[in-house]
């Protein structure tokens, strides 16, 4: 749990001059292009009109386009759902089913932009499909983009891909459900088009109570998101390293992969555009920010202001009070949207695992699937995190 133990974290000294932290030596190269975009431009209010020419010229001059890359896109059309698996269903059957979903859509959706949006529909949990699966050594990882979007749809708007870090031990559906929350307010209050979203778990050297292995971690998020989203993807590769890795250089990792990597995404005039990215946390991770022995500031400077956070209200804490009150936040406060839970959630993964130890029932506070595979690896059933601990956390 302390990333003070990582073997590259140095706490902050006084009058210390502040670097952002060191490029990773073999993945990042020195300059990588971050992509400048805030979430705020210049003063100007959040919805304003804005002049997307000058990041095409922009972008077209860094075009390193890859002309092998696979990407994917969150499917809006039914022929982009992913196939359901043939040992459960003929292909007549998909097509029946898939035609049906369509027509659905099709009523609420060609009318207008009210109800369910199609790109909120995934398949059923209960319709077993083929489940994307990430390598299980560094040697084999290869980086999701299944599900990532080929092409920008809003030529007015800017690419985003929203990336969760954190234990997802287990899995719950509060974690599925801070991206909805967050998509549902970066496409009512800014200009910008998410065009993915990733949970990265960390590894197992993150010495946090309750952690199962990083790889039944993995899996979990997979199954999660594979059978209740259409658009969420896990990457490994952080919960892959041999030690511990900053929020900062998971960051880089995801800049590494879509900006150096791929070139960005294609925008609707075909152009490649670099695409930003940013951190999605809960009001409590924002706060623990406030401990320089947790977060060193060169890193909070780096993950503001390069990257950007989108804060999911916790109950009980005042995420705009704490933002006021800390330097760092308040000076890239333009780079952070707070998004208020309309509806409270606040499923625990510490209770969780406590529930599961003590035999009661987790239905409905995580996806079945999710609770299968608990079951069938005995997962948190031998713990021994102190129960008042597990009790008291949260409130
Ligand atoms: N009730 C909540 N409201 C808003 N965000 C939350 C809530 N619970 C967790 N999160 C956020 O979910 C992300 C992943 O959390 P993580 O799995 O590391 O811890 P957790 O969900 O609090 O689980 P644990 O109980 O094991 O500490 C973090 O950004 C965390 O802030
Ligand atoms: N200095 C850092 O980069 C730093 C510090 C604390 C937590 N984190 C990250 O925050 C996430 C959630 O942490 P907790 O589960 O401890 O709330 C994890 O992904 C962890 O790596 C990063």
């Amino acid at each position: 749990m302390d990333p003070t133990k990582a073997p590259d974290f140095k706490p902050p000294q006084p009058n210390e001059e502040l670097q952002p932290p060191p490029d990773p030596k073999h993945t990042i190269p020195k300059s990588g292009p971050i992509v400048p975009y805030v979430l705020a431009d210049y003063n100007s209010s959040i919805d304003a009109p804005f002049n997307l020419d000058i990041y095409k010229t922009l972008s077209s001059r860094k075009k390193t386009a890859n002309s092998g890359n696979r990407m994917g896109h969150i499917p809006l059309n039914t022929s982009d759902f992913q196939p359901l698996s043939r040992d459960v269903s003929s292909e007549e059957e998909s097509e029946g089913q898939l035609n049906g979903i369509d027509s659905t859509l099709q009523d609420v959706t060609t009318t207008s932009n009210l109800g369910v949006l199609k790109s909120q529909i995934a398949d059923l949990e209960e319709v077993p499909h083929t489940i994307v699966r990430q390598a299980r050594s560094i040697e084999d990882y290869e980086f999701p983009v299944h599900r990532l979007t080929k092409k920008l749809q809003d030529p007015d708007k800017l690419p985003l891909i929203i990336v969760a870090c954190g234990s997802f031990s287990p899995i719950t559906y509060l974690h599925l459900r801070m991206f909805e929350m967050a998509l549902d307010d970066i496409n009512e209050q800014t200009r910008f088009e998410v065009v993915g979203g990733y949970f990265s778990p960390v590894s197992d050297n993150y010495q946090k109570r309750g952690l199962a292995p990083a790889y039944h971690r993995v899996r979990m998020c997979e199954l999660a998101c594979e059978r209740t989203s259409s658009w969420l993807m896990v990457d490994a590769w952080e919960s892959l390293q041999s030690s511990y890795t900053r929020t900062a250089k998971v960051l880089d990792h995801f800049n590494h992969e879509i900006n150096i990597k791929r070139g960005g995404i294609t925008t609707v005039d075909g152009e490649k555009m670099g695409v930003k990215i940013m951190l999605l946390a809960g009001g409590d991770l924002i706060e623990s920010m406030g401990e320089s022995h947790v977060w060193a500031d060169s890193d909070l400077h780096h993950i503001l202001g390069n990257y950007g956070c989108l804060i999911v209200e916790r109950t009980g804490s005042d995420v705009r009070s704490f933002l006021l009150s800390h330097d760092i936040m308040y000076e890239h406060r333009r780079n952070i949207l707070i998004i208020k839970q309309l509806i409270y959630n606040d499923i625990s993964s510490t209770k969780v695992r406590l529930f599961i130890r003590r035999g009661m029932s987790v239905q409905y506070l995580l996806p079945n699937s999710v609770i299968r595979y608990i079951q069938e690896y005995n997962l948190y059933i031998n713990q021994s995190e102190p129960v008042k601990q597990v009790l008291d956390s949260k409130e």
